[in-house]
């Protein structure tokens, strides 16, 4: 069983536009909403593939309702968390070149006595559990330590932790000695505070991360697929995808299939890849089930000065097609 928890989750809502200027009525050709944060849409894919999962959330306001009955639509098994602030609404705005330009609101305020009532959801419901996923952003009032503390909690208790984060609780959590982490790019290079311009400068950005506390490290690079840094080996993996349509959540998608995958080395990496591919395929944040038969390379012997073609990987990158 895979649990996951997700601090700040919104209804996404994707919206296709002929074009962005600034300051314009923009006549969108359509749209459609669905439920979204980072750690239910690692639960969801996982469901989607037959592997149980549960999501813990915070549900509140009329966007949390909708989140709510969407989910239980999904037929997901959800734990949730009643609180007094509205649940957020995460919009993409798509144009015809593929390019998403999205806006994340910040999500309510959690607090204390909320948090808390999460982090006992979490704690009461890791029977069973083989991996605890704590993704996406830390809601104002949240301890930026939160992840760390779980982390240890979880540990304690012989479950796995995968962390998903970026910025400040991305840093913080490494206190906890997570198992895994699941940077982008650009979370990375934020992380060390250097750009990464090369799939060696990324491996050495990784190993980094490790003397930090995390156990292994899957650095997802976007149209340069994902490495793998663990105590064992460095591995590089990647697929060919005809056309980009969306990358929106294709890091939780690589996320759930690296879960899926086993959880650790080259089968799981291989997962990732085949299911970031299958997302990055589809419109939206959400994705069906990944291609079985989907190729994958994977590789111990990548040459380490392949530029990245995400070149200067900084904070602050929209995801957008090649
Ligand atoms: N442009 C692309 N071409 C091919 N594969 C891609 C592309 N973008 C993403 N992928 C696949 O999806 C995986 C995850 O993508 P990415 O690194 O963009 O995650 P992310 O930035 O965490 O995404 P998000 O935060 O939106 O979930 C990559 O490891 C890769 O396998
Ligand atoms: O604001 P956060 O928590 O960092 O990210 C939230 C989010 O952008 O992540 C998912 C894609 O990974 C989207 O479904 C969702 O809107």
């Amino acid at each position: 069983m895979i649990l996951t928890l997700t601090l700040n989750p919104s209804v996404d809502r994707t919206v296709f536009v002929d074009a962005l200027p600034r300051g314009a009525v923009i006549r969108s050709r359509r749209g459609w909403s669905e439920p979204s944060g980072k750690g239910v849409n690692v639960a969801l894919a996982l469901h989607r593939h037959g592997l149980p999962a549960t999501a813990v959330l915070p549900v509140g306001g009329s966007v949390g309702a909708q989140l709510s009955e969407m989910l239980g639509r999904a037929g997901l098994p959800v734990r949730q968390v009643a609180v007094r602030g509205e649940i957020r609404s995460n919009i993409s705005l798509v144009e015809p070149d593929g390019t998403v330009t999205k806006v994340n609101e910040p999500g309510p305020e959690l607090h204390a006595d909320e948090t808390e009532a999460l982090v006992r959801v979490v704690l009461d419901n890791l029977a069973d559990v083989a991996w605890l996923a704590c993704c996406g952003s830390l809601p104002d009032g949240v301890p930026v330590g939160l992840y760390a503390r779980l982390a240890r909690a979880a540990r304690d208790r012989g479950v796995r932790v995968a962390v998903d984060t970026s910025g400040e609780p991305l840093r913080a959590s490494l206190a906890g000695r997570p198992d895994l982490v699941k940077p982008n790019a650009q979370e990375l290079a934020h992380l060390v505070g250097r750009p990464l311009r090369t799939l060696g400068e990324v491996v050495d950005a990784a190993r980094e991360v490790r003397t930090l506390g995390a156990d292994a490290v899957l650095a997802s690079l976007g149209a340069d697929g994902a490495l793998l840094v663990d105590a064992e080996a460095a591995l590089h993996a990647e697929a060919h995808v005809a056309r980009v349509v969306s990358a929106v959540g294709a890091g939780d998608a690589a996320l759930a299939g690296f879960l899926h995958g086993g959880g650790r080395g080259a089968p799981a990496l291989r997962t990732a890849v085949a299911w970031g591919t299958a997302a990055v395929q589809h419109e939206g944040t959400l994705f069906p089930a990944a291609d079985p038969d989907q190729s994958v390379l994977l590789r111990a012997d990548f040459d380490p000065a392949r530029p990245l073609r995400d070149a200067d990987a900084v904070p602050g990158r929209a995801n957008r097609s090649p």
